[in-house]
């Protein structure tokens, strides 16, 4: 038997009311699918809605028409099924690491015993079994990156929505990251849901890239199928012909929207 799609966005519109009461359209007719085990990649220019069709996905946005579907079923209310990572941090300063990791659980009822001793696993898994003691600003931004993946990861989700999770950091941890993510991704395979606005990012880790257009109304227009062999190193992975042709073709289409949401996002009257 086949799995379920894992995300179905069928014609997703999504408009939110402005304060001067103007109704503003930020994304027009989405169609997005992402297979059980799939990692797809959103990237568009900045504005463009990628944040907002994540929110959809996460159920924390209704789309004004069309449907959200999770595993086949009508999305109501939160989607139960994700995890959700963002680019800042959503870590309880007051807690130290483990506990941050922990409190996943616990907040589902899980036995605090049990609870740390699966968040110890976790901490080791992300490399951070010697940190498990530390408050969140005793640990660097890359480390606090690992223990905000394994507070999401710790709860099993089906369905990971990442939004510009690496976006604060340096470009070698953004690579460590993307190469611990992937080596996790492999051992469990998630639908993974991943908004970045750099493209070679996009490329390197992901199965799909998908390409939006500058807003409003943005839309999907591109959608390529990543064949790059895995598994993959994500920066070495960036030296290969293919990568190269990959992205040219890819950034042939992104460009003029680049320049396009720029201009948007300078005007006044832009939402
Ligand atoms: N609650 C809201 N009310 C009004 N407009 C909104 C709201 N949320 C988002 N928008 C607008 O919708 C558009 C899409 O926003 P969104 O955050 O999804 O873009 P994005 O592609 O994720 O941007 P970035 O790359 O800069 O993070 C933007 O023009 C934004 O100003």
């Amino acid at each position: 038997m086949t799995e379920p799609t894992a995300v179905a966005l069928d014609g997703a519109t999504v408009a939110f009311r402005l304060a001067d009461g103007r109704v503003y359209t930020a994304v027009e007719q989405a169609n997005l699918a992402v297979d059980h085990g799939e990692f797809v990649a959103i990237v568009g220019p900045t504005g463009c809605g990628k944040s907002t069709l994540l929110n959809v996905t996460a159920g924390l946005l209704k789309p004004a028409a069309g449907t959200a579907r999770i595993f086949d079923k009508p999305l109501n209310g939160l989607n139960r099924d994700a995890g959700y990572l963002f680019q800042a941090d959503a870590l309880f300063p007051w807690k130290t690491a483990i506990d941050n990791v922990a409190i996943g659980l616990e907040i589902r009822g899980t036995p605090r015993s049990d609870a740390l001793a699966r968040a110890e696993r976790w901490l080791t898994s992300v490399g951070l079994g010697a940190f498990a003691g530390r408050y969140p600003h005793m640990l660097s931004g890359g480390q606090r990156k690992r223990v905000a993946l394994a507070q999401v990861l710790i709860r099993d989700p089906k369905i990971l929505l990442m939004d510009e999770p690496f976006g604060p950091l340096d470009a070698q941890t953004r690579q460590i990251m993307g190469n611990l993510l992937l080596e996790l991704w492999t051992a469990d395979r998630k639908a993974v849901l991943f908004v970045t606005h750099d493209l070679e990012e996009a490329i390197a880790l992901a199965d799909r890239v998908v390409i939006m257009s500058a807003g409003p109304s943005a839309r999907i227009i591109g959608d390529w199928r990543i064949t790059l062999p895995r598994p993959r190193d994500i920066a070495e992975i960036r030296m290969e012909k293919d990568f190269h042709a990959l992205h040219r073709e890819i950034w042939g289409v992104l460009k003029d929207e680049v320049m396009k949401g720029y201009v948007q996002s300078t005007q006044a009257g832009a939402a």
